[in-house]
């Protein structure tokens, strides 16, 4: 299978390219800074013994001020890390914090027949998903890459999900191949299911994703199970899914319905309704003999981008709408949560260039820009934004559009924050950036993808992703 090949450099590759595969921090030990820490006045312990689920705010934030006005991640300064680091954006990930969100999920989910199935779009560092696998989590997936990604990070196919409106014949082929459930979301899809049914001699587990008509309260952008959507099938189709299914007993077990609603959703009335919907389509595939046990409600769950003391759903509460029904029905439930899983645990670090106004504005002006992180720039996203050190004394708290050096009016990372007028080199956040933020950067204007570090439960600092150079830029056009 090629996912075991993901990281052996092939000899044909030029030396350069091998050498810098060979020096892949995935089949070395991990980079380890050297650097003493500060600890923070709360010890690490304290911080890992905040149970998430047991607190009134939805999720505990890893980062925060301590009163010595420095940010701490787990009990270590940021900015000894952004000191002993190169001088670049780079993502900083709390560990521990992936820990409390899966472990907020699986107590949520006590008492039913559960996959959770991380949505590896949100952030597909092999090292985080290595961590969520061995926490127990399932993997969804919407390519023949993640799927091949979530092989190599040794998930077990049959609690993977194969999601997506436009899945290829050779990624079902493999999907097939590995027993991963298929979501059918059109005729087309279902016909390249049932010819990878035939080319592997699998039969494949199918869940019909259904499109509710359910808003979700979102940036359309984010929005995926309303009519106008172009994922999923509409119930006035059901019945030839249906048919379709029963025409086809060698190549489709039709095992459940799925459905997506949208990301950022922070009222679970909106996944109540949704799965209402669900249950009734399920009850009515089961009048006609199918054994259907499997309900997937999907990801969605929004999380406090705010940082204002909002009281959002918690998986607990997700949860806890839909168990009667699903209890009700004898059914498995799957969820497919990504933002969250991972957006909480980790943080965009950045240095200021500098500070400048140009009459009517004032901007500070980052090394970071919408190539590393391009959630404000694309949906007018609120991410929190905050200085890494105290503010020097009679610094001028002022309003400003906080903006990367990328060329485009649209590089904004936060727009109309108040803060500290900072000093050039400064530390700057921007947090909950473990969500579609790093899966979602580019190389626009050359910048590189970041590197990534995260802090381990012993508080000790690793790196997890190497940043991407300029050399492996022009490697893209040797030898061609
Ligand atoms: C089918 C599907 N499942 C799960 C997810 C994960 O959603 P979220 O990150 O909002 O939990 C998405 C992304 O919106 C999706 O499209
Ligand atoms: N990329 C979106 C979420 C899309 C989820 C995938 N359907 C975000 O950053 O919020």
């Amino acid at each position: 299978m090629a996912a075991a090949n993901l990281y052996s450099p092939s000899p044909s590759l030029p030396s350069t390219l091998r050498h810098s595969l060979n020096s892949n921090p995935f089949t070395r030990i991990p980079f380890r800074l050297h650097k003493p820490f500060s600890k923070t006045p709360l010890s690490l312990k304290a911080v890992l013994s905040q149970n998430p689920s047991k607190t009134q705010t939805q999720f505990h934030h890893c980062f925060s001020k301590s009163s010595d006005g420095f940010l701490y991640c787990e009990g270590i300064k940021v900015q000894d890390i952004m000191e002993s680091v190169d001088k670049r954006p780079f993502y900083l990930y709390s560990k521990p914090q992936i820990t409390r969100n899966v472990e907020a999920y699986k107590e949520a989910l006590e008492g039913l027949n559960s996959i959770i199935g991380y949505a590896i779009k949100a952030n597909n560092n092999l090292k985080v998903l290595e961590h969520l696998r061995k926490l127990g989590c399932g993997a969804v997936l919407v390519s023949g890459n993640e799927l091949r990604l979530a092989l190599h990070a040794g998930f077990d196919p049959t609690r993977c999900i194969f999601n997506g409106n436009g899945k290829l014949l050779e990624d079902l082929v493999l999907a097939a191949e590995q027993g991963v459930f298929v979501n059918v979301d059109s005729e087309f899809d279902l016909d390249n299911i049932v010819a990878a049914a035939r080319i592997s001699g699998k039969k494949v587990n199918v869940l019909l994703r259904i499109n509710p008509d359910v808003d979700p309260q979102v940036h359309p952008y984010v929005a995926t199970g309303n009519k106008n959507s172009k994922f999923g099938i509409r119930n006035e189709k059901l019945q030839w899914f249906l048919d379709a299914v029963k025409a086809h007993p060698d190549e489709l077990k039709l095992v459940g319905a799925h459905c997506h609603l949208g990301s950022t959703i922070t009222k679970v009335d909106i996944f109540r309704d949704a799965a209402v919907l669900m249950v009734n389509y399920i009850d009515q595939i089961r009048d006609q003999g199918f054994e259907v046990n499997y309900l997937n409600i999907g990801g969605g769950l929004g999380i406090d981008y705010y940082h204002a003391g909002a009281i959002l759903p918690t998986p607990r509460d997700l949860i806890n709408t839909v168990r009667e029904l699903v209890l009700s029905r004898d059914l498995n439930l799957i969820i497919e949560p990504g933002r969250s899983l991972i957006a909480n645990t980790c943080c965009l670090v950045n240095r200021v260039t500098g500070v400048k106004t140009n009459g009517t504005k004032n901007f500070i002006v980052i090394d970071g820009s919408m190539a590393e992180l391009i959630r404000p720039s694309l949906y007018d996203a609120y991410q929190h934004i905050e200085l890494v050190a105290p503010s020097s004394p009679g610094a001028e708290i002022s309003t400003f559009d906080v903006v990367g050096p990328v060329c485009e009016s649209a590089d904004f990372l936060g727009k109309q924050r108040e803060l500290p007028t900072p000093t050039k080199g400064a530390g700057l956040v921007v947090h909950d950036a473990g969500a579609y933020c790093m899966s979602m950067a580019s190389t626009y204007n050359l910048k590189m993808r970041p590197p990534e570090y995260w802090v381990d439960e012993d508080g000790s600092v690793s790196k997890i992703r190497h940043g991407e150079t300029f050399d492996d830029h022009l490697q893209f056009f040797k030898n061609l």
